[in-house]
C-alpha cells in the first residue's frame, strides 16, 4: 500500500522537506499511558533533525516505534530510501528495519561489545553482507576469493571509519578500556559501518564535555555532508542541537508543540513554556516575555 504523502505531517518546515521519513498519526499507549498521542513529523534526506522535549516527552518511544522495538497502537512510519523503494516500518520486523529499511540507531546508555576490540565491534556491524559474501559460512571456510574480497572491504570500510573517529592506535585494544567520548564516537561509527540511510541518535551528546561535544557535532556534519546520510536526533543538550540542526520537533507530554528551524524553536514560546514547566494558562504571558526579549521592549 502506498503510504500517504504525510500531508498531516505538513509542517511548518515542511514545504522545504523532501522527506526520508514520514511518521503519520503515530500513537504508542501503554495501557492508559498515551507516551505518543497523534504525531506527525516529516525528516528530511540529507536534514539533521532533531526531537527534542522535557523528560518523559516520548521521544524514546518514538525511536522505538521507529526501529521496531515497539509496534505502534496507531499510525504509519513510511521510510523512502534513495533508490525510490519504500518500506512501512511498522509493518516490518526490527531486523528488516535495519537490513532493508537502512535504519540504524545508538542508545542512551552505550551497548559496545565491551569485550571486542574497537575494529572488531565495527566488523561485527558489517555481519549481514559478510554472511551473504560467504554463502553463510561455506565460502569462509572454503576461502572462496568473493568472500576474501568482501572481509578486505569490510576491515577497509572499518579502518576508515576508525581514521574518521580518530580511533586507529586504540583499533586492537577492548572497546570498554576507551574513555567514555570515544565510545559514544565508536558506537556512532558502529552504525554508520551498517551502511544507513538514516541514522537516530538517542542522546549521543549525553556525558560528554564541552570539547567531546564540539567533536560530536564534527562527525555529525560529516555524515550529513560527505556521507548524504540523514540523522534524527534525540538529544538535551542545546548547543548541539542549535548548532548542528536543520529542523527541530518538539514533544511534550507526547503531542508535537512546535516544528522548525532552530531560530522558530529557540524564539517559540509554548517550547520555553514546556521546558519551564509552566501552566496552560501562563504560555500566554511567556509569548510576550519571549516578545519583548526578542524584539527589544520598545517594538514589542
Ligand atoms: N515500555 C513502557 N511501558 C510503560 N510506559 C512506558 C514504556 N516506555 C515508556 N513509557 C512511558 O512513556 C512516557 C514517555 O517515555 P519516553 O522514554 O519515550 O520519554 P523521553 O522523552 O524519551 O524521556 P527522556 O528524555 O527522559 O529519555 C513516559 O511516561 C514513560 O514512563
Amino acid at each position: 500500500m502506498a503510504p500517504s504523502n504525510g500531508a498531516n505531517a505538513a509542517t511548518a518546515a515542511g514545504p522545504e522537506i523532501t522527506p526520508i521519513l514520514t511518521v503519520d498519526h503515530l500513537t504508542m499507549r501503554f495501557g492508559g499511558l498515551v507516551a505518543v498521542d497523534d504525531l506527525s513529523f516529516l525528516a528530511g534526506r540529507g536534514d539533521i533533525t532533531a526531537l527534542i522535549g522535557p523528560n518523559g516527552a516520548g521521544k524514546t518511544t518514538v525511536f522505538n516505534c521507529i526501529t521496531g522495538f515497539y509496534k505502534p497502537t496507531e499510525g504509519m512510519l513510511s521510510m523512502r530510501l534513495a533508490d525510490g523503494d519504500t518500506y512501512l516500518l511498522e509493518r516490518l520486523p526490527d531486523f528488516k528495519i535495519a537490513a532493508k529499511a537502512k535504519v540504524a540507531r545508538t542508545f542512551q546508555n552505550i551497548r559496545l561489545f565491551g569485550g571486542m576490540t574497537v575494529l572488531e565491534n565495527l566488523m561485527v556491524a558489517q555481519h549481514n553482507p559478510l554472511m551473504l559474501a560467504s554463502y553463510f559460512t561455506f565460502g569462509g571456510v572454503l576461502g572462496l576469493s568473493h568472500f576474501r574480497h568482501s572481509e578486505r572491504d569490510a576491515v577497509e570500510f572499518a579502518k576508515y571509519w576508525l581514521e574518521r573517529i580518530r580511533l586507529v592506535d586504540r583499533a586492537d585494544d577492548p572497546a570498554a578500556d576507551l574513555p567514555y567520548g570515544a565510545q559514544r564516537r565508536l558506537e556512532i561509527a558502529r552504525a554508520m559501518c551498517t551502511r544507513p540511510e538514516l541514522l537516530c541518535l538517542d542522546e549521543p551528546a549525553a556525558g560528554l564535555n564541552p570539547r567531546e561535544s564540539a567533536e560530536l557535532n564534527e562527525l555529525l556534519r560529516f555524515i550529513r555532508d560527505e556521507h548524504g546520510t540523514s540523522v534524527l536526533l534525540i538529544e538535551h543538550d542545546m548547543s548541539v542541537v542549535m548548532e548542528i540542526s536543520d529542523h527541530v520537533i518538539v514533544l511534550d507530554y507526547g503531542k508535537k508543540i512546535a516544528d522548525g528551524s532552530p531560530e522558530d524553536i529557540r524564539n517559540d514560546a509554548a517550547v520555553i513554556a514546556a521546558y519551564l514547566g509552566v501552566e496552560d494558562e501562563e504560555v500566554e504571558e511567556v509569548e510576550r516575555e519571549v516578545e519583548t526579549v526578542t524584539k527589544g521592549p520598545e517594538d514589542a
